[in-house]
């Protein structure tokens, strides 16, 4: 799971326009209709969205579309108000079981509590209101067991209570993410591209360079990057820094054959094909059809002729078997829980379940399995995900490694302090984290096949496939 790779909904932060509404800011008799009528919105949207019946953006943007009559600040608020509460869903939800009236309104005026300005929103609320908000923002926080204080179900706070600093660290995930975004090396430089910014559209985001991917520029708020026309030109894309950190693992050189063995929306793919510069065959696998077809526009803006994008199926897929022992880099993105990404996607913590994380595990390893197959003698295989859970990460890798002998694993973190300047990390694994490195929870491991294992019987499997020319695929 990763939707790490799109303009994200945030709330504005430090340098950026202030966005808690003020009442000195608004005409008089404005707030108290404002209010009233935002509170009635973002009860309306929480309404579909804790449902659970899709992904909280794709359902917040369905009430949307079905409320064209708001406009962006509108927008931005209603937004900004159902992602706090998804946040803090278990400890609000305990707060809106005190007071009277409807649990809901109470949920709503909660999350517009960290939009409106205190004066603002008591406009649009009772007398008895104001007094239980007044009450549970007394509420000592630090009192509260951590599950409900940083609200987050049961099973996940004890999987997170075995993590290294866990109290940081799901802090972090708490917070609104900045906006990070790449340059194209093929089409631009950060440098310039950061002046270009100071003196256009992204001034008021206040631009700085992300600290260890020389590519990356952060950016606070919610910056409408995709209309802005550097972004049309394909100079940048959107790109958690530690998307880009991950990149920097695959290391892959002009002319080579590498494989995105699970490339969704081309996130990476973009990446890894400029620093091939557009040389060599990338292939850019998925088992979705539709996913693969919205990287289409992306690889097109982005100048890159090398991509080969190709829907696989996710068994015994004979395009793939054409490729045994064949590949000099192969990455795996894998499908994951996405729980790294809470500061940006915080309704998975509610929409993950143990039992779909077994599902997941088995997935992973699986596609683990395939991939490596298409590696070559001396070639890397990298495994990430945006997961902070030993089991999909650190564990697979270390059954994959005892099943595979022919494979070792290499350190991580000096591979990726090649390219990321003041990246020191320790161990064999690569291990981000909001807390320690300000970006999402990701974790990837790089493997080499050893070079004096032969690769017998993959490239006997691949003799008898039929052949394109060079072992290459349509
Ligand atoms: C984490 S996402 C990839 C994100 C992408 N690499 C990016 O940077 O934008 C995982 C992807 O794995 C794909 N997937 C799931 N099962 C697969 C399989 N058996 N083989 C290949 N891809 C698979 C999903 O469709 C999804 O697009």
């Amino acid at each position: 799971m990763n939707s790490t790779d799109k303009p994200r909904r945030g709330r504005e932060t430090r340098k950026a326009a202030p966005m808690r509404r003020q009442e000195q800011a608004s005409p008089v008799g404005r707030p108290y209709v404002m209010a009233a009528a935002r509170i009635e919105q973002v009860r309306s949207a929480l309404g579909e969205i804790l449902q659970w019946e899709y992904p909280a953006d794709a359902s917040l943007s369905h009430w949307f579309r079905a409320h064209p009559k708001l406009g962006s600040r509108d927008r931005g608020e209603v937004a900004e108000a159902v992602f706090d509460v998804l946040r803090h869903l278990r400890r609000y939800r305990q707060f809106a079981e005190s007071g009277t009236g409807p649990a809901a309104r109470r949920l709503a005026i909660l999350g517009l509590a960290s939009v409106f300005d205190k004066s603002v929103l008591n406009t649009g609320l009772s007398e008895t209101e104001q007094q239980w908000l007044a009450h549970v923002q007394g509420i000592a926080t630090e009192s509260l067991a951590r599950a409900v204080r940083d609200s987050l179900p049961d099973w996940l706070d004890e999987r997170l209570a075995s993590l290294d600093d866990a109290d940081e660290l799901i802090r972090a995930l708490n917070l609104p993410a900045p906006l990070d975004i790449r340059v194209n090396p093929l089409k631009a430089d950060r440098a310039d591209m950061l002046k270009q910014m100071r003196a256009g559209p992204g001034l008021r985001y206040d631009p700085e360079p992300t600290p260890y991917s020389p590519w990356g520029i952060r950016l606070q708020g919610r910056p409408p990057v995709n209309r802005w026309p550097m972004f049309e030109k394909g100079e940048i894309e959107v790109q958690d820094e530690g998307s880009q950190i991950l990149v920097s693992l695959v290391a892959p050189k002009r002319g080579e054959m590498i494989i995105d063995y699970c490339a969704g929306a081309g996130g990476k793919t973009l990446l890894l094909g400029a620093l091939m510069r557009s040389t060599g065959r990338l292939y850019a696998f998925d088992v979705s059809a539709a996913r693969l077809a919205r990287a289409k526009p992306r690889f097109a803006r982005s100048g890159l002729s090398n991509i080969v994008p190709v829907v696989i199926n996710p068994d015994n897929d004979q395009r793939v078997k054409r490729l045994r022992g064949k590949a000099h880099r192969v990455l795996v993105d894998a499908p994951c829980s996405g729980l790294g990404t809470l500061r940006r996607n915080p309704d998975l913590k509610w929409r993950q379940h143990p039992e779909s994380l077994q599902a997941l595990r088995d997935t992973q390893a699986s596609i683990l399995r395939q991939a490596a197959r298409c590696v070559a003698p001396g070639g890397r295989l990298v495994y990430a995900t945006c997961s902070i859970l030993p089991e999909e990460n650190e564990e697979q890798v270390e059954r994959f490694l005892a099943e595979n002998p022919g494979f070792i694993l290499l350190d991580a973190g000096k591979i990726a302090s090649d390219r990321c300047e003041n990246l020191t990390l320790e161990g064999p694994f690569l291990r981000l984290r909001p807390d320690r490195h300000q970006t999402d929870g990701f974790f990837a491991a790089a493997l080499e096949r050893k070079k004096e294992t032969p690769v017998k019987k993959a490239v006997q499997e691949a003799e008898e496939a039929p052949q394109g020319h060079n072992g290459e695929i349509d």
